[in-house]
Protein backbone atom coordinates (compact mmCIF):
# COMPACT_ATOMS: atom_id res chain seq x y z
CA UNK A 1 0.00 0.00 0.00
CA UNK A 2 1.32 3.70 -1.08
CA UNK A 3 1.35 6.35 1.51
CA UNK A 4 -1.99 8.00 -0.38
CA UNK A 5 -3.55 4.34 -0.30
CA UNK A 6 -3.27 4.47 3.39
CA UNK A 7 -4.06 7.71 4.17
CA UNK A 8 -7.24 6.86 2.27
CA UNK A 9 -7.21 3.47 4.64
CA UNK A 10 -6.79 5.51 7.59
CA UNK A 11 -9.84 8.35 6.99
CA UNK A 12 -12.18 5.81 5.69
CA UNK A 13 -11.59 3.43 8.66
CA UNK A 14 -12.17 6.33 10.92
CA UNK A 15 -15.43 7.83 8.75
CA UNK A 16 -18.16 5.95 10.36
CA UNK A 17 -16.92 7.26 14.27
CA UNK A 18 -16.35 10.92 13.03
CA UNK A 19 -20.22 10.92 11.66
CA UNK A 20 -21.41 9.62 14.55
CA UNK A 21 -19.73 12.00 16.91
CA UNK A 22 -20.63 14.80 14.92
CA UNK A 23 -24.60 13.27 14.86
CA UNK A 24 -24.62 13.06 18.51
CA UNK A 25 -22.98 16.09 19.06
CA UNK A 26 -25.47 17.89 17.89
CA UNK A 27 -28.49 15.81 18.46
CA UNK A 28 -27.47 14.11 22.02
CA UNK A 29 -27.09 10.54 22.88
CA UNK A 30 -30.30 8.58 21.69
CA UNK A 31 -30.71 6.44 19.27
CA UNK A 32 -34.40 5.64 17.96
CA UNK A 33 -35.19 2.11 17.95
CA UNK A 34 -37.57 1.32 14.94
CA UNK A 35 -39.52 -2.19 16.04
CA UNK A 36 -42.32 -2.87 13.94
CA UNK A 37 -43.84 -5.25 16.99
CA UNK A 38 -47.09 -6.75 15.81
CA UNK A 39 -48.95 -5.56 18.91
CA UNK A 40 -48.01 -1.65 18.07
CA UNK A 41 -48.87 -1.87 13.95
CA UNK A 42 -52.02 -3.50 15.45
CA UNK A 43 -52.16 -0.54 18.32
CA UNK A 44 -51.59 2.57 15.33
CA UNK A 45 -54.63 0.55 13.00
CA UNK A 46 -51.63 -0.83 10.73
CA UNK A 47 -52.31 -4.20 8.98
CA UNK A 48 -49.75 -6.91 10.77
CA UNK A 49 -47.99 -7.13 7.40
CA UNK A 50 -45.21 -5.77 5.45
CA UNK A 51 -46.55 -2.63 4.78
CA UNK A 52 -47.78 -1.77 7.88
CA UNK A 53 -44.21 -2.51 9.13
CA UNK A 54 -43.19 0.12 6.32
CA UNK A 55 -45.68 2.86 7.44
CA UNK A 56 -44.76 2.31 11.18
CA UNK A 57 -40.64 2.96 10.35
CA UNK A 58 -41.51 5.87 8.53
CA UNK A 59 -43.32 7.49 11.31
CA UNK A 60 -40.66 6.32 13.84
CA UNK A 61 -38.30 8.23 11.15
CA UNK A 62 -40.39 12.00 11.08
CA UNK A 63 -40.02 11.54 15.05
CA UNK A 64 -36.40 10.79 15.53
CA UNK A 65 -35.25 13.46 12.70
CA UNK A 66 -33.57 16.31 14.77
CA UNK A 67 -33.98 14.59 17.57
CA UNK A 68 -31.55 11.61 18.10
CA UNK A 69 -28.65 10.75 16.40
CA UNK A 70 -29.60 7.59 14.60
CA UNK A 71 -32.25 4.82 13.92
CA UNK A 72 -31.70 1.37 14.53
CA UNK A 73 -34.38 -0.78 12.48
CA UNK A 74 -35.24 -4.72 13.99
CA UNK A 75 -33.97 -6.83 10.78
CA UNK A 76 -35.79 -9.63 11.79
CA UNK A 77 -39.08 -8.12 12.19
CA UNK A 78 -39.01 -7.30 9.09
CA UNK A 79 -37.87 -10.26 7.94
CA UNK A 80 -40.32 -11.99 9.29
CA UNK A 81 -42.72 -10.99 6.19
CA UNK A 82 -39.71 -12.22 3.73
CA UNK A 83 -39.10 -10.69 0.52
CA UNK A 84 -41.75 -7.80 1.17
CA UNK A 85 -40.31 -7.29 4.92
CA UNK A 86 -36.86 -6.81 3.34
CA UNK A 87 -38.29 -4.43 0.54
CA UNK A 88 -40.01 -2.29 3.37
CA UNK A 89 -36.92 -2.33 5.19
CA UNK A 90 -34.91 -1.41 1.89
CA UNK A 91 -37.22 1.45 1.34
CA UNK A 92 -36.94 2.86 5.25
CA UNK A 93 -33.09 2.57 4.99
CA UNK A 94 -33.37 4.45 1.65
CA UNK A 95 -35.63 7.27 2.91
CA UNK A 96 -33.80 7.62 6.45
CA UNK A 97 -30.45 8.01 4.04
CA UNK A 98 -32.46 11.27 2.19
CA UNK A 99 -33.36 12.58 5.54
CA UNK A 100 -29.53 12.34 6.55
CA UNK A 101 -30.51 10.10 9.35
CA UNK A 102 -27.61 7.86 10.72
CA UNK A 103 -28.69 4.52 10.30
CA UNK A 104 -27.82 1.12 12.14
CA UNK A 105 -29.48 -2.65 11.14
CA UNK A 106 -29.90 -4.57 14.10
CA UNK A 107 -29.54 -7.98 12.46
CA UNK A 108 -26.69 -9.16 15.47
CA UNK A 109 -25.47 -11.75 12.79
CA UNK A 110 -22.30 -14.09 13.48
CA UNK A 111 -20.91 -16.66 11.52
CA UNK A 112 -18.27 -18.41 9.83
CA UNK A 113 -16.24 -15.62 7.97
CA UNK A 114 -17.32 -16.91 4.21
CA UNK A 115 -20.92 -16.96 5.30
CA UNK A 116 -20.75 -13.47 7.07
CA UNK A 117 -18.90 -11.63 4.59
CA UNK A 118 -22.29 -11.85 2.70
CA UNK A 119 -23.47 -9.57 5.53
CA UNK A 120 -20.93 -6.46 4.03
CA UNK A 121 -22.47 -6.86 0.62
CA UNK A 122 -26.27 -7.03 1.79
CA UNK A 123 -25.16 -3.56 4.15
CA UNK A 124 -22.39 -2.17 4.18
CA UNK A 125 -20.80 -2.25 0.41
CA UNK A 126 -21.57 1.34 -1.58
CA UNK A 127 -24.53 -0.71 -3.86
CA UNK A 128 -25.40 -3.00 -0.83
CA UNK A 129 -29.50 -3.06 -1.22
CA UNK A 130 -30.13 -2.42 2.57
CA UNK A 131 -27.33 -0.05 2.86
CA UNK A 132 -26.99 1.11 6.00
CA UNK A 133 -23.92 2.96 8.52
CA UNK A 134 -23.53 0.06 10.63
CA UNK A 135 -24.84 -3.50 11.51
CA UNK A 136 -24.69 -5.45 15.29
CA UNK A 137 -22.62 -8.36 15.42
CA UNK A 138 -22.65 -11.36 17.41
CA UNK A 139 -18.98 -12.47 18.06
CA UNK A 140 -19.79 -16.31 19.53
CA UNK A 141 -18.18 -17.90 16.51
CA UNK A 142 -14.87 -16.32 17.71
CA UNK A 143 -13.58 -12.60 17.34
CA UNK A 144 -11.50 -13.80 14.63
CA UNK A 145 -14.76 -15.04 11.97
CA UNK A 146 -15.93 -11.29 12.15
CA UNK A 147 -12.46 -9.94 11.53
CA UNK A 148 -12.85 -9.69 7.67
CA UNK A 149 -16.28 -8.29 7.84
CA UNK A 150 -15.33 -5.68 9.73
CA UNK A 151 -12.26 -4.81 7.71
CA UNK A 152 -15.17 -4.69 4.61
CA UNK A 153 -17.21 -2.14 6.67
CA UNK A 154 -14.44 0.16 7.59
CA UNK A 155 -13.06 0.31 4.49
CA UNK A 156 -16.39 1.29 3.41
CA UNK A 157 -16.39 3.66 5.73
CA UNK A 158 -19.34 1.86 8.01
CA UNK A 159 -19.31 0.61 11.32
CA UNK A 160 -19.97 -2.29 13.23
CA UNK A 161 -21.30 -2.99 16.86
CA UNK A 162 -20.37 -6.09 18.55
CA UNK A 163 -22.50 -7.16 21.02
CA UNK A 164 -20.05 -7.91 24.49
CA UNK A 165 -22.41 -7.39 27.43
CA UNK A 166 -26.26 -7.51 26.24
CA UNK A 167 -29.15 -6.39 27.97
CA UNK A 168 -30.76 -9.94 29.26
CA UNK A 169 -29.56 -11.06 32.45
CA UNK A 170 -29.05 -14.70 30.97
CA UNK A 171 -26.72 -13.69 28.60
CA UNK A 172 -24.20 -12.84 31.43
CA UNK A 173 -23.48 -16.49 32.40
CA UNK A 174 -22.12 -17.11 28.85
CA UNK A 175 -20.41 -13.50 28.78
CA UNK A 176 -18.63 -13.46 31.99
CA UNK A 177 -17.62 -17.50 31.29
CA UNK A 178 -13.28 -17.11 31.82
CA UNK A 179 -11.96 -17.81 28.27
CA UNK A 180 -10.05 -21.20 28.62
CA UNK A 181 -8.02 -20.92 25.81
CA UNK A 182 -7.06 -19.25 22.55
CA UNK A 183 -7.28 -15.42 22.92
CA UNK A 184 -7.24 -14.09 25.78
CA UNK A 185 -6.94 -16.89 28.36
CA UNK A 186 -7.92 -16.29 31.76
CA UNK A 187 -10.20 -13.25 30.86
CA UNK A 188 -13.69 -13.21 30.57
CA UNK A 189 -15.12 -14.06 26.99
CA UNK A 190 -17.03 -10.51 27.13
CA UNK A 191 -13.69 -8.66 28.02
CA UNK A 192 -12.00 -10.37 25.16
CA UNK A 193 -14.94 -8.80 22.87
CA UNK A 194 -14.32 -5.71 24.14
CA UNK A 195 -10.19 -5.91 23.91
CA UNK A 196 -10.52 -7.00 20.10
CA UNK A 197 -12.79 -4.39 19.30
CA UNK A 198 -10.88 -1.50 21.24
CA UNK A 199 -7.60 -2.95 18.56
CA UNK A 200 -9.71 -1.66 15.43
CA UNK A 201 -9.83 1.28 17.64
CA UNK A 202 -6.09 1.95 18.49
CA UNK A 203 -4.91 5.13 17.07
CA UNK A 204 -7.93 6.30 15.67
CA UNK A 205 -8.02 9.84 16.50
CA UNK A 206 -11.74 10.39 18.32
CA UNK A 207 -13.97 8.37 18.49
CA UNK A 208 -13.78 4.89 16.31
CA UNK A 209 -15.96 3.10 14.32
CA UNK A 210 -16.06 -0.56 15.83
CA UNK A 211 -18.58 -0.35 18.22
CA UNK A 212 -20.17 -2.57 21.36
CA UNK A 213 -23.34 -3.28 22.52
CA UNK A 214 -23.50 -2.74 26.28
CA UNK A 215 -26.64 -3.48 28.34
CA UNK A 216 -28.17 -0.55 30.53
CA UNK A 217 -29.38 -3.28 32.63
CA UNK A 218 -26.79 -4.97 33.67
CA UNK A 219 -24.92 -2.65 36.32
CA UNK A 220 -24.68 -5.46 39.05
CA UNK A 221 -22.84 -7.63 36.74
CA UNK A 222 -20.13 -4.67 35.72
CA UNK A 223 -17.27 -6.38 37.68
CA UNK A 224 -18.49 -9.45 36.63
CA UNK A 225 -18.30 -8.94 33.28
CA UNK A 226 -14.92 -7.91 33.37
CA UNK A 227 -15.49 -4.71 30.63
CA UNK A 228 -15.01 -1.22 31.66
CA UNK A 229 -16.51 0.60 29.05
CA UNK A 230 -14.62 3.97 30.49
CA UNK A 231 -11.84 2.80 28.60
CA UNK A 232 -13.39 1.97 25.21
CA UNK A 233 -12.77 4.40 22.49
CA UNK A 234 -15.38 3.04 19.93
CA UNK A 235 -19.65 3.61 20.37
CA UNK A 236 -20.94 1.65 22.59
CA UNK A 237 -24.60 0.80 21.69
CA UNK A 238 -26.57 0.35 24.98
CA UNK A 239 -29.86 -1.08 24.69
CA UNK A 240 -32.24 -1.81 28.09
CA UNK A 241 -33.32 1.99 29.04
CA UNK A 242 -37.24 2.15 29.74
CA UNK A 243 -38.94 -0.59 28.59
CA UNK A 244 -36.48 -3.23 29.64
CA UNK A 245 -36.02 -1.42 33.02
CA UNK A 246 -33.09 0.62 33.18
CA UNK A 247 -33.06 3.95 34.68
CA UNK A 248 -30.81 7.20 34.87
CA UNK A 249 -29.30 5.26 37.59
CA UNK A 250 -28.73 2.79 35.32
CA UNK A 251 -27.09 4.69 32.85
CA UNK A 252 -24.74 6.37 35.62
CA UNK A 253 -23.44 2.97 36.92
CA UNK A 254 -22.46 1.09 33.70
CA UNK A 255 -20.91 4.17 31.87
CA UNK A 256 -19.32 5.78 34.99
CA UNK A 257 -16.39 7.52 33.33
CA UNK A 258 -17.05 7.26 29.48
CA UNK A 259 -16.42 10.04 27.14
CA UNK A 260 -19.25 10.93 25.47
CA UNK A 261 -19.48 7.71 23.34
CA UNK A 262 -22.42 5.72 24.43
CA UNK A 263 -25.50 5.86 22.40
CA UNK A 264 -28.54 5.13 24.27
CA UNK A 265 -30.88 3.13 21.95
CA UNK A 266 -34.80 3.20 23.09
CA UNK A 267 -37.41 1.45 21.09
CA UNK A 268 -40.74 0.61 22.93
CA UNK A 269 -40.19 3.80 25.28
CA UNK A 270 -41.37 6.03 22.27
CA UNK A 271 -42.99 4.01 20.07
CA UNK A 272 -45.81 3.38 22.52
CA UNK A 273 -46.66 6.68 22.69
CA UNK A 274 -47.55 6.80 18.63
CA UNK A 275 -49.09 6.86 16.41
CA UNK A 276 -49.24 10.69 16.44
CA UNK A 277 -46.13 11.90 15.05
CA UNK A 278 -46.38 15.09 17.81
CA UNK A 279 -46.50 12.49 20.37
CA UNK A 280 -43.50 10.53 19.07
CA UNK A 281 -41.51 13.44 18.85
CA UNK A 282 -42.39 14.37 22.23
CA UNK A 283 -41.14 11.43 23.55
CA UNK A 284 -38.28 11.26 21.86
CA UNK A 285 -37.45 14.76 23.28
CA UNK A 286 -38.04 13.99 26.41
CA UNK A 287 -36.23 10.53 26.91
CA UNK A 288 -33.18 12.07 24.57
CA UNK A 289 -32.94 15.30 27.06
CA UNK A 290 -32.88 12.33 30.31
CA UNK A 291 -30.56 10.21 28.43
CA UNK A 292 -28.51 13.31 27.92
CA UNK A 293 -28.21 14.32 32.04
CA UNK A 294 -27.95 11.24 32.81
CA UNK A 295 -24.28 10.43 30.57
CA UNK A 296 -23.47 14.02 31.38
CA UNK A 297 -23.65 12.71 35.52
CA UNK A 298 -21.49 9.23 34.41
CA UNK A 299 -18.93 11.33 32.91
CA UNK A 300 -18.44 13.54 35.65
CA UNK A 301 -18.61 10.34 38.40
CA UNK A 302 -14.77 9.56 37.38
CA UNK A 303 -14.11 13.61 37.31
CA UNK A 304 -15.06 13.03 41.16
CA UNK A 305 -12.83 10.40 41.69
CA UNK A 306 -10.00 12.39 41.11
CA UNK A 307 -9.03 11.85 36.95
CA UNK A 308 -8.15 15.57 36.60
CA UNK A 309 -10.34 17.69 34.20
CA UNK A 310 -8.80 19.55 31.87
CA UNK A 311 -9.52 23.79 31.73
CA UNK A 312 -12.75 24.42 29.63
CA UNK A 313 -13.28 27.62 27.96
CA UNK A 314 -16.85 28.35 27.86
CA UNK A 315 -19.73 31.51 27.19
CA UNK A 316 -21.51 32.47 30.03
CA UNK A 317 -24.42 29.54 29.49
CA UNK A 318 -21.43 26.98 29.73
CA UNK A 319 -21.44 26.28 25.98
CA UNK A 320 -18.10 26.67 23.97
CA UNK A 321 -18.69 28.99 20.93
CA UNK A 322 -15.70 27.22 19.06
CA UNK A 323 -18.24 23.86 19.38
CA UNK A 324 -21.29 25.12 18.03
CA UNK A 325 -23.84 22.91 16.21
CA UNK A 326 -22.78 25.00 13.06
CA UNK A 327 -19.07 24.38 13.69
CA UNK A 328 -19.20 20.52 14.56
CA UNK A 329 -21.73 20.15 11.37
CA UNK A 330 -19.03 21.50 9.23
CA UNK A 331 -17.13 17.91 10.09
CA UNK A 332 -14.43 19.66 12.59
CA UNK A 333 -13.05 16.49 14.12
CA UNK A 334 -13.19 16.18 17.98
CA UNK A 335 -10.49 17.10 20.14
CA UNK A 336 -8.30 14.60 21.81
CA UNK A 337 -5.70 14.65 24.14
CA UNK A 338 -3.32 12.54 25.89
CA UNK A 339 -4.60 9.63 27.29
CA UNK A 340 -5.31 9.23 31.46
CA UNK A 341 -4.50 5.86 33.10
CA UNK A 342 -7.47 3.94 34.34
CA UNK A 343 -7.73 1.61 37.19
CA UNK A 344 -8.05 -1.91 35.43
CA UNK A 345 -7.65 -5.72 37.47
CA UNK A 346 -4.30 -6.29 38.09
CA UNK A 347 -4.26 -8.93 35.53
CA UNK A 348 -5.81 -7.22 32.73
CA UNK A 349 -3.19 -4.48 33.09
CA UNK A 350 -0.14 -6.48 33.07
CA UNK A 351 -1.53 -8.59 29.55
CA UNK A 352 -3.93 -5.91 27.62
CA UNK A 353 -1.94 -2.37 28.40
CA UNK A 354 -3.42 -1.64 24.85
CA UNK A 355 -6.78 -1.89 26.15
CA UNK A 356 -6.35 1.38 28.25
CA UNK A 357 -4.68 3.62 26.34
CA UNK A 358 -6.73 5.42 24.20
CA UNK A 359 -9.14 7.33 26.75
CA UNK A 360 -10.41 10.38 24.72
CA UNK A 361 -9.99 12.77 27.37
CA UNK A 362 -11.93 15.55 25.18
CA UNK A 363 -11.28 19.44 27.27
CA UNK A 364 -14.15 20.57 25.36
CA UNK A 365 -16.73 18.05 26.54
CA UNK A 366 -18.73 19.53 28.69
CA UNK A 367 -20.16 21.98 26.53
CA UNK A 368 -20.46 19.70 24.08
CA UNK A 369 -22.52 17.32 25.72
CA UNK A 370 -24.87 19.20 28.00
O1 LIG B 1 -28.43 -6.83 24.19
C1 LIG B 1 -29.31 -6.39 23.43
C2 LIG B 1 -29.10 -6.25 22.08
C3 LIG B 1 -30.09 -5.72 21.31
N1 LIG B 1 -31.27 -5.34 21.85
C4 LIG B 1 -32.28 -4.75 20.95
O2 LIG B 1 -32.47 -3.37 21.33
C5 LIG B 1 -33.84 -3.02 21.22
C6 LIG B 1 -34.38 -2.60 22.56
O3 LIG B 1 -35.74 -2.26 22.45
P1 LIG B 1 -36.60 -1.64 23.66
O4 LIG B 1 -37.99 -1.67 23.16
O5 LIG B 1 -36.10 -0.25 23.91
O6 LIG B 1 -36.41 -2.53 24.84
C7 LIG B 1 -34.54 -4.23 20.61
O7 LIG B 1 -34.50 -4.08 19.21
C8 LIG B 1 -33.65 -5.39 21.02
O8 LIG B 1 -33.72 -6.50 20.16
C9 LIG B 1 -31.48 -5.48 23.18
O9 LIG B 1 -32.55 -5.13 23.72
N2 LIG B 1 -30.49 -6.00 23.96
Amino acid sequence: MNNTEAQTSIVQRSEFGKRLKASMDLYGPLCVGIDPHRKLLAKWGYNVDAQGAELFAMRMLQAAQGRAAAVKFQMPMFERYGSKGFAALERALFAARQMGVITIVDCLRGGLPTTVSALADAYLKPDAPMLADAITLLPYYGFRSLTNLVGDALENGRGVFIASVTSNTEGISLQSAIRQRGDFPGQTVAYGVAHAAQNFNDGVEGMGSVGLIIGATIGQWMKTSGVDPSVFTGPILSPGYGWQGAEAKDLKTVFKGTKGNVLVTVSRSISSKGPEISDLAMATESIALDVRQALYEAMEENDKEGVPEPPTHTDNDGHDPALSAANLADGHPPVSTPSTPHQLHPQQVTQHQSYNRFLISDPNRRSRII
